[in-house]
């Protein structure tokens, strides 16, 4: 495996093995350069399987870490920066992927002040996850550096330098695959109460978001502005479609208000 980001021989601590915690260790176990402890209270099969597979500690007595990656839900901060905190040395970057906590947070908990807030998203689990990060000013460049090749391990990683944004990257990429499920699910929905049966209007939907996404991904260079433009025929059916949704109460007002609630909630789960 070749180690662009630098990654072999250094040693990661995961605390919290569940959806988000597994796809990151999926994503380091497939390079095969990482020594990781995992501390996990359920650890599931799957987890059990890489860990003695790849000879990863799970729930065993902690040591000092090169970086220590946080990936408990946000209302157990306190106990998952409890177990974190024995294997956080001078020099170990913290890695929270916790919704809404801030670096400010983290570092109040645990022995240091180098920490880096990220948002990944449940791709993640395919490889195909993007992930946006902030790095505290107490995080050296070597330690942004390390954060960000654990972070590629899974997919895209998106820097920014203003803390706040990440709110609202989680608000549009992590909560982002919800609305995109929850889009096929009302197309298929609407399928069916136009007469498809329900079993073929769920098939359809889900191919059409399958393969819109995969166009939209081979052609990096046409923006989905075009790629509908190409799809809608003057006078045609999707430009009746299209009316509908961009109605002045349609789809980018409720796309605005779902980013500004998750943006929101982000907020409040904060401290
Ligand atoms: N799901 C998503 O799409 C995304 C989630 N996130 C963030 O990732 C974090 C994890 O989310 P997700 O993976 O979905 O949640 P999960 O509940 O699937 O995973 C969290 C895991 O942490 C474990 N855990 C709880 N307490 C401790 C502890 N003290 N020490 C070690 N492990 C502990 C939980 O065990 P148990 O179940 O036994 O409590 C659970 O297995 C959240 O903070 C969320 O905001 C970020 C981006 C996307
Ligand atoms: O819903 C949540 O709070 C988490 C963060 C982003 C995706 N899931």
């Amino acid at each position: 495996m070749t180690d662009a980001g630098g990654l072999r021989g250094k040693s990661v601590a995961l605390i919290g093995a569940g959806n988000m915690g597994l796809a990151l260790l999926e994503g380091w176990a497939a390079q095969d350069l990482l020594s990781v402890s995992v501390v996990e209270p359920q650890p599931s099969q799957r987890l059990q399987e890489i860990c003695a597979a790849k000879g990863y500690a799970l729930n065993g007595p902690a040591a000092p870490r090169d970086a220590v990656v946080l990936a408990v839900k946000p209302q157990a901060l306190e106990a998952g920066a409890a177990a974190a905190a024995p294997f956080v040395v001078r020099g170990a970057v913290v890695v929270s992927i916790l919704a809404g906590k801030r670096t400010a947070d983290l570092a109040a908990r645990l022995p240091t002040q180098a920490v880096v807030r990220a948002m990944p998203n449940t791709p993640a689990a395919i490889g195909r996850g993007v992930t946006g990060a902030y790095a505290s000013e107490a995080t050296s460049a070597a330690q942004r550096a390390l954060a960000d090749a654990l972070l590629s391990a899974v997919g895209g990683v998106e820097w920014v330098d203003d803390e706040a944004l990440i709110d609202v990257v989680t608000a549009v990429s992590g909560s982002g695959p919800a609305y995109v499920f929850y889009f096929a699910e009302c197309l298929a929905a609407a399928g069916a109460e136009a007469g498809l049966p329900v079993a073929l209007a769920a098939r359809l939907a889900r191919a059409t978001v399958e393969g819109a996404g995969e166009l939209m991904r081979r052609q990096p260079e046409t923006g989905p502005d075009e790629l509908r433009r190409r799809v809608t025929s003057p006078g045609g059916t999707t430009a009746a479609a299209l009316e509908v949704l961009e109605a002045p109460d349609g789809l980018a007002a409720l796309m605005r208000r779902a980013v500004a609630a998750a943006k929101r909630r982000a907020g409040e789960l904060s401290g």
